[in-house]
């Protein structure tokens, strides 16, 4: 096991909070404001949906958030540590320990077999996979019997499966979701959101997951919307029809 000189996140009121968190992309000669002073704060443990028009910020909110890209300006805290202020190598020491991703194409590694993908965070941070836990995930997720397989011989939902053990095997305190189901059927999704949402709540873990479709929103404990790179409001524990008439007032 390698040290770290990064301490755990320590209890801190909020699991993640954004300050005045900009990024801007060059457009050519222009500039493209893809997220606009951005503040919030998430409580350690609630299940919280983003949504918003396409060109929102979305992505980029989560990618920031989870350390998967640096902000123009603005601050990242997970837990009390502002990775923000973290060296590259640092942020990715951070995240491999504290911050789990979802993304909507799975990103398995084709080659290596669904036990060997799942302890791969493990093994890129020089730590040994705790196969009891591994075990305990796999069967959390449903994938019993099948971490010999490759990712070629897995359905959509199976895949998505591995890559939720995969964020989950290094006991994250946030686990970062973008678009999870985007990539499945009605019925799939709902059993890989089921599946997600399970795990972190019997690990009490914060999600915060990417989602364009209200229903799926609407198992959330609150729901935030972007529009045009800013905050523009939240629903706690809305109904998908109050979500939808949100959304066709931000312009979706
Ligand atoms: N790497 C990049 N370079 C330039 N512009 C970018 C880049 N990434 C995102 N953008 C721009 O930033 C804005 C926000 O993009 P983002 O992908 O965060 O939106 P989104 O809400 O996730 O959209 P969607 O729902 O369509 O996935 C958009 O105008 C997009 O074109």
């Amino acid at each position: 096991m390698t040290s770290t000189t990064i301490a755990s996140p320590p209890q801190a009121d909020s699991a993640v909070r954004l300050v005045h968190l900009t990024k801007t992309y060059p457009n050519g000669p222009e500039q493209v404001a893809a997220l606009q002073g951005v503040s919030l704060a998430i409580r350690p443990g609630a299940f919280t949906a983003i949504m918003g028009p396409s060109g929102a910020g979305k992505s980029t909110f989560l990618n920031l958030a989870a350390g998967l890209d640096t902000p123009t300006h603005g601050q990242v805290f997970i837990g009390d540590i502002d990775i923000t202020e973290l060296s590259s190598d640092a942020v990715t020491r951070f995240r491999r320990r504290h911050v789990g991703f979802v993304f909507q194409s799975y990103n398995l590694i084709g080659h290596l077999t669904v036990g060997e993908n799942i302890q791969l965070p493990m093994l890129l941070d020089g730590r040994r996979p705790d196969e009891q836990w591994q075990q305990e995930l796999v069967e959390s997720v449903g994938l019993t019997g099948m971490t010999e397989r490759l990712p070629g011989e897995l359905s959509g939902g199976q895949a998505q499966r591995v890559a939720i053990a995969r964020a989950l095997i290094t006991r994250p305190t946030v686990v970062f979701a973008d678009e999870p189901t985007g990539a499945l059927d009605r019925r799939t999704g709902d059993q890989v959101l089921d599946v997600l949402r399970g795990a972190a709540k019997r690990f009490t873990q914060t999600l915060v997951l990417v989602t364009h479709d209200p229903h799926v929103a609407a198992t959330a404990d609150e729901v935030l919307f972007l529009a045009d790179g800013r905050l523009a409001g939240g629903l706690v524990a809305p109904t998908p029809s109050q979500i939808a008439t949100r959304l066709v007032e931000l312009g979706r």
